[in-house]
């Protein structure tokens, strides 16, 4: 419905904390956006400044080129025109269903039939026709969520800011609800900012995915963008679990001389390729980001057994490929396996097909994350290792 800008946006909390930092953001009408990054990198911020609930510091926030929010000017809350879902439905238990979606129309004075056919509609918008006259305490939690989903739309909002807002919803309920989602909002050509934790949601509802760290825009980019050309080491570690290896592109590839692996020069990529001085001869020094698809795993007893020899760290069952941890030369490095799932603590075989290659890269020990010795990642995915890579995009 409305387009949305972030022109160099800084956000600094009281106590001096910088939790936005010339954030530029153009947001096109009828886009979907979904905002990742690890946990404290700004996304609730971000949205937050947007719904006008935080004042920027610098810069300013405009929709459909009206300002919104500067340091000198800020719109009211509810003049914003915005819809927002947060990740505990906030319904009003004591106001059935149909009561629950149509107070913001009650409040803009629409009455009668006309607010009931419109109530009605948006619950048949979120798949729950019929239920109006439900309390809240009868509805399932995906239920619930959807009423709060209804009651965002029912105004026509310019905007709709979701926070988390799939979140609490077990598997399968919340992949048919992001499905859902997406078409509703393509239908009724909304515009929407997606704030999540979860990585493969962000890749499948969002037409362009904006990844956040230390509250600067790290890259933009439709899904495959970003995991084809990742701008930095920090994207494709954030993004694809890749681990990141420290070594030289040269005129024949990539090499690690800690790991004692030799990439082949045709199956790496550069998204920062400057006239590399590697294909003229020379060597460049800097780190080549290695996603679990480019990891191959074989057994070690094998007749075509090829590679270096790895240990099964962990072993986790997928559907399409199973996902094994190896560790190899002292790093953890993932990769996939299909048809065959080797056991932990089982020798295999490792090799090396591809990656991307981020020449200088000025990396501290953190890029050393998937170190065997290093603390582990609680969470397994990925968030909490962060690495302050110096190459940083912001790219639009
Ligand atoms: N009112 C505040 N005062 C000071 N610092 C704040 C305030 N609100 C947030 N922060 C800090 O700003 C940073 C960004 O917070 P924010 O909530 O935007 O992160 P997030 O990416 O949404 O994190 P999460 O994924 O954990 O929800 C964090 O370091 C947080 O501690």
């Amino acid at each position: 419905m409305s387009s949305v800008r972030f022109d160099a946006v800084d956000v600094v909390f009281e106590d001096g904390h910088r939790a936005l930092d010339a954030v530029i953001l153009h947001i096109a009408d009828g886009e979907i956006i979904a905002l990742v990054g690890p946990s404290g990198s700004g996304k609730t911020t971000l949205l937050r400044s947007l719904a006008g609930f935080t004042a920027p510091s610098r810069g300013r926030i405009s929709i459909d080129e009206q300002v919104v929010s500067s340091s000198e000017h800020s719109t009211a809350v509810e003049h914003r025109g915005l819809g927002m879902v947060f990740q505990q439905h906030a319904l009003w238990p004591h106001m059935k269903v149909g009561e629950n979606i149509g107070y913001p129309l009650r409040l803009a004075g629409i009455r009668g039939g006309d607010r009931r056919r419109r109530v009605e509609e948006a619950l048949e918008m979120v798949g729950l026709a019929g239920m109006a006259g439900r309390r809240p305490d009868q509805l399932s939690g995906g239920q619930r969520q959807r009423v709060a989903l209804a009651r965002a739309i029912i105004h026509e909002p310019r905007v709709l800011l979701l926070d988390e807002a799939l979140s609490a919803l077990d598997e399968p309920l919340r992949a048919s609800l992001r499905a859902q989602l997406q078409s509703m909002s393509r239908r009724l050509g909304l515009t929407v900012l997606h704030v999540t934790h979860d990585r493969s949601e962000a890749l499948a509802v969002a037409d362009r995915i904006v990844v956040l760290d230390q509250g600067r825009i790290q890259q933009i980019g439709c899904p495959d963008e970003l995991m084809e050309r990742p701008a930095t080491g920090f994207v494709a570690q954030f993004l694809q679990d890749a681990a990141l290896l420290h070594g030289e592109l040269r005129a024949e590839g990539f090499r690690c001389a800690e790991m004692k692996l030799q990439v082949p020069r045709e199956s790496i990529s550069q998204p920062q390729d400057d006239g590399s001085a590697a294909d003229s001869g020379g060597s460049r020094a800097g780190v080549l980001a290695v996603a679990p698809h480019h990891v191959i795993l074989s057994p070690a007893e094998g007749d075509d057994a090829q590679g270096a020899e790895a240990e099964v760290v962990s072993s986790l069952y997928g559907r399409h490929a199973h996902d094994v941890e190896v560790s190899w030369a002292g790093r953890r490095l993932r990769g996939e396996t299909v048809g065959w799932r080797p056991a932990p603590g089982e020798r295999v075989r490792a090799e090396v097909n591809g990656g991307v290659f981020f020449s200088g890269g000025d990396l501290d020990e953190q890029t050393q994350g998937d170190h065997d010795q290093a603390p582990e990642d609680p969470q397994g995915d990925g968030e909490s290792v962060q690495v302050p890579l110096g190459h940083t995009g912001g790219s639009q």
